[in-house]
């Protein structure tokens, strides 16, 4: 089928100003975009008018939960909740159960997703078996199954001697080794950031340095090993500093960050409500203030969710006996547009690039740009829009969010990918 989407707003490539054009998808395909395009027999219009069209939205950092704990989410819940939120390709953790650290699991995680359609999966695998940091996974053999990445994600890499060695395979597979960061004899028992919100409840805190020490350790062997060392969910400012200064000597290291780390810190927490707990956990204003710096100063390359859902029992344990985690899929672009662009912190085509066309180039994936001859992946937003967000609404099985009731605008109203219509907005405009 042939869709032609009229009238549209997009960001001119060069001068990254909005401009309106017609875009025509044949098959999996952008076939043409210019100013005017006829529609001509056998087309589906989609009236795109006052509308924003971005590249499907990508993001390198969610947790699906399948297989293992499905009453938390499954792949076609996950993949919803992503087609919603504008996302076309996304991708899951191997903290599953089993854990992904062999080429079945990849490849039945990836075929199960392919069979649904709803979102472009494409998984990392762990870097140690059971990612119990204690043996090699057979990375060689899930890069032949599809992974992109290696990750221990959920849990830092404690041996410095395992993380060499991951490095060193990784290095040679061109694998990036994607690094959740916390050392466990500094991080051991707390639940919030060791800070104001901790203190005034009495509760155990997580130091900054349980994340620092080991990225300052990992960019040591990322140097000696030549690997390129991701890292996830960056929180602190020290974090950003030894990233900063990494990049700045050519060393092949990326970071990314979370829309919760970039809006929130824990002097923003209410009370001991778990939805405000994840990992790394909310940090200080002026954390929050070096990771903005970095975001806008190019030392934080992307953006991610963190999509982490769990259930509102597993959430009603309290701040200290809960797991960490919040969702992020369906609320992270219009967040993101309501208070970075719309307050004048990054343009929309700064904020766009952070979650299409960087995490793509990142890791080598031919998607998230509007080109043709490309891969139809594109997400409609309404920057118009706004609406109070309710985690009713939600197409994951999550609804632990701290974000619930924010008024934000630029909510996604269709998505796109390879050409098929993954989600639309009840009441969107086709003809
Ligand atoms: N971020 C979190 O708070 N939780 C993640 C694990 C992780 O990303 O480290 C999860 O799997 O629930
Ligand atoms: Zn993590
Ligand atoms: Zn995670």
């Amino acid at each position: 089928m042939k869709i032609l989407i009229k009238n549209g707003m997009l960001i001119h490539p060069v001068t990254k100003k909005l401009e309106k054009r017609d875009i025509m998808i044949e098959e999996q395909k952008i076939r043409q975009i210019l100013p005017e395009i006829d529609a001509g027999e056998n087309v589906a219009v989609i009236n795109a008018a006052d509308k924003f069209v971005a590249p499907g939205l990508i993001d390198m950092h969610v947790h699906l939960r399948e297989p293992g704990f499905v009453h938390k989410e499954t792949i076609e819940s996950g993949c919803r909740a992503a087609a919603r939120g504008g996302f076309t390709t996304i991708a899951p953790m191997p903290n599953t159960r089993p854990v992904t650290d062999s080429s079945e699991i990849v490849k039945e995680v990836i075929s199960r997703a392919d069979k649904l359609g709803i979102a472009r999966v494409v998984p990392f695998g762990a870097i140690t078996l059971r990612e119990e940091g204690q043996v090699l996974a057979d990375i060689a053999g899930m890069k032949e199954a599809g992974i992109i990445g290696v990750s221990d994600d959920g849990v830092g890499v404690q041996s410095s001697k395992m993380m060499k060695q991951a490095m060193e395979l990784a290095r040679s597979l061109a694998l990036p080794v994607v690094a959740h960061c916390e050392d466990n004899t500094l991080a051991k028992g707390g639940c919030v950031h060791e800070g104001v919100f901790a203190e005034k409840f009495g509760l155990r805190g997580i130091p900054s340095s349980a994340e620092s020490v080991q990225i300052a350790r990992d960019i040591l062997l990322a140097e000696e090993t030549g690997a390129h060392y991701h890292v996830c969910h960056i929180s602190t400012e020290q974090s950003v500093r030894l990233v900063r200064e990494a990049k700045s000597r050519g060393q092949k290291v990326t970071a990314e960050v979370t829309p919760h780390h970039l809006l929130l810190c824990d002097e923003d927490i209410p009370g001991p409500d778990a939805n405000w707990k994840m990992n790394p956990p909310l940090r200080s204003r002026r954390d929050r203030a070096a990771l903005l710096e970095g975001l806008k100063d190019g030392t934080i390359d992307i953006i991610v969710t963190d999509h982490a859902p769990h259930t509102e029992g597993e959430k009603k344990k309290g701040m200290s006996l809960a797991p960490f985690g919040i969702v992020g899929l369906e609320t992270a672009f219009p967040l993101l547009y309501t208070h970075l662009v719309l307050k004048g912190v990054l343009t929309l085509a700064e904020l766009i690039e952070k979650m299409t066309e960087r995490p793509a180039r990142l890791f080598q994936l031919p998607y998230g740009s509007i080109v043709e001859d490309g891969t139809a992946d594109l997400t409609i937003i309404d920057l118009k829009r706004e609406k109070e967000i309710n985690p009713e609404d939600f197409a994951s099985k999550g609804r632990n969010t701290p974000f619930t009731g924010w008024k934000v605008k630029g909510w996604p109203v269709m998505t796109i990918k390879n050409g098929q219509i993954t989600w639309k907005e009840p009441g969107f405009y086709m003809q």
